[in-house]
């Protein structure tokens, strides 16, 4: 469903990401992964159109989308999440979720169907779908929760988790995980989950790729980069320097 191949985005003359190359098949969930500055979200901002590639393919569902504009690779069927929720604060969780959907939609549909939409996806989130629900009082994972149903409002068939686990307490964690999963089981959507938390991700992903300095260091099922040396090295640190 999406094949990225020789991904390059310098930055003046830093590279942040050299020639990475994966693929993601429709209806499975990819982690990636990397430590801090490792190319992750240049990667994710590649995909999602927010970064032009200094080089390289972006392909989804057949066609080349590199370099497309944000609002285009989403109205094509990639939604996104960011590290960072900046939801509109003095709109309700509905009219939040109301705007993705016709964001995702170009404009093209009518309000009540953006509102059957917008509903979908709070609950799809298990936020309240109602017309009164404020973004005031929400934690980080309620936070967490209203970025991820402005992401499906926009009726995503790839989503892209930048990150959805910073901020929240272990069990908080594995609620958000096992959403993530539930999404996927449920509305076949494709999910490709950045994160540098490597635990909890690992427990619900079918594969992994893993970054190191902008490059693809590791691609394979959680089992084998568990047992990794080259991930266990740049999680962990060469063998030498860790704790016993
Ligand atoms: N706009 C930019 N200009 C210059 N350098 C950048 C820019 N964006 C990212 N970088 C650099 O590129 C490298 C990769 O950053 P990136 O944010 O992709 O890493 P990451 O793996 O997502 O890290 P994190 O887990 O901290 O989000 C870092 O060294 C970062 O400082």
């Amino acid at each position: 469903m999406l094949a990225v191949e020789g991904l390059t985005k310098r930055f003046g003359g830093f590279t942040a990401v050299q020639g990475v190359s994966f693929t993601v098949a429709e209806g499975e969930i990819l982690g990636l992964l990397g430590p801090n500055g490792s190319g992750k979200s240049t990667t994710f901002n590649c995909i999602a159109g927010m970064l032009r590639p200094t080089a390289g393919s972006v392909r989804f569902a057949g066609r080349e989308i590199g370099g497309l504009p944000a609002d285009e690779v989403c109205r094509r069927g990639i939604g996104r999440t960011f590290q960072i929720p900046r939801p509109f604060r003095h709109l309700t969780l509905l009219e939040n979720a109301l705007l993705a959907a016709h964001y995702g939609a170009g404009g093209a549909i009518t309000q009540a169907e953006a509102e059957a939409r917008a509903r979908d996806a709070l609950r799809l989130a298990q936020l309240p779908d109602d017309a009164h629900a404020t973004v005031a009082g929400l934690g980080a994972a309620g936070l967490k929760k209203l970025e991820l149903a402005r992401a499906l409002a926009t009726r995503p068939r790839l989503l892209l988790a930048d990150e959805s686990l910073g901020g929240l307490d272990a069990a908080e964690m594995r609620a958000a995980a096992e959403m993530l999963k539930r999404i996927r089981d449920e509305r076949g959507i494709t999910i490709v989950w950045v994160e540098h938390i490597m635990g909890v991700l690992l427990s619900v992903v079918d594969r992994v790729v893993v970054l190191d300095h902008g490059a693809v260091i590791f691609e394979g099922t959680p089992q084998a980069a568990q047992e990794d040396p080259k991930v266990a090295e740049v999680y962990l640190g060469p063998p030498e320097a860790r704790a016993a």
